[in-house]
């Protein structure tokens, strides 16, 4: 039986997130692990809205690019990526867009941490405590990636996050997951977060009662 080409997912979840406004002039990266530990990765500076099978560059677990064309790189974002794959080895996708919520939460709070709302949709993640209190970890957006990548691994390595999403200020966020299928779940789930925390400062509700 022929193994379906993870490309095609990657593909399809890229429209998807361009059609919602999160990937638009060019933003935003997606990759998804292959058996051996490669990973696919979005080229660098391709619209999102209709890549295509090329349009792609593999990173094999050595860090080796794999490119089908010389005019082809890899994602800017290929060191984020890779962190993530090394610090959770469960994970087999890892996906980042830019929404304009995404960058206004992120300015909602000088501090590292952004207090989530505590929704039902945080069962999406496989949160089924109480009264939570559920933080996501805020980045600086530093002009070096690989900066930004090395301060991701040295916070998780310390404690590691509460759900599989970090965010990086002023820019967008990045989710992972064991399957392609919850990457894009997990991005729906987290923008709606951010959307609501966005409409909750509007009309004055408090994010979070119990905190
Ligand atoms: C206009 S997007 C600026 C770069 C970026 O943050 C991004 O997500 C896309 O970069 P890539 O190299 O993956 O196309
Ligand atoms: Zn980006």
């Amino acid at each position: 039986m022929s193994v379906p080409d993870l490309r095609l997912e990657l593909m399809a979840n890229a429209e998807h997130f361009y059609k919602q406004g999160w990937m638009a002039g060019t933003a935003g990266n997606l990759s998804a692990r292959l058996p051996d530990g490669s990973f696919w990765i979005t080229a660098s500076g391709k619209s999102k809205g209709n890549l295509n099978l090329t349009d792609f560059v593999k990173i094999t677990p050595d860090g080796i690019v794999e490119s089908l064309s010389n005019d082809l790189k890899p994602s800017a974002e290929t060191a984020i990526h890779q962190t993530i794959y090394k610090i959770f080895p469960e994970a087999q996708a890892c996906y980042h867009v830019h929404s304009i919520e995404a960058n206004l939460v992120s300015r909602f709070v000088e501090g590292d941490t952004l207090l989530l709302p505590p929704l039902e949709m945080l069962k999406g993640f496989n949160i089924w405590q109480e009264n939570l209190n559920i933080t996501l970890s805020i980045f600086p957006n530093h002009f070096d990636v690989s900066q930004i990548a090395r301060e991701i691994k040295e916070c998780f390595q310390l404690a590691p996050p509460q759900i599989p999403a970090l965010l990086i200020r002023d820019h967008g966020v990045t989710v992972w997951a064991d399957s392609t299928e919850k990457a894009r779940n997990f991005i729906e789930l987290i923008e709606y977060l951010f959307r609501y925390i966005v409409a909750a400062s509007q009309t004055g509700v408090k994010i979070n009662p119990y905190v």
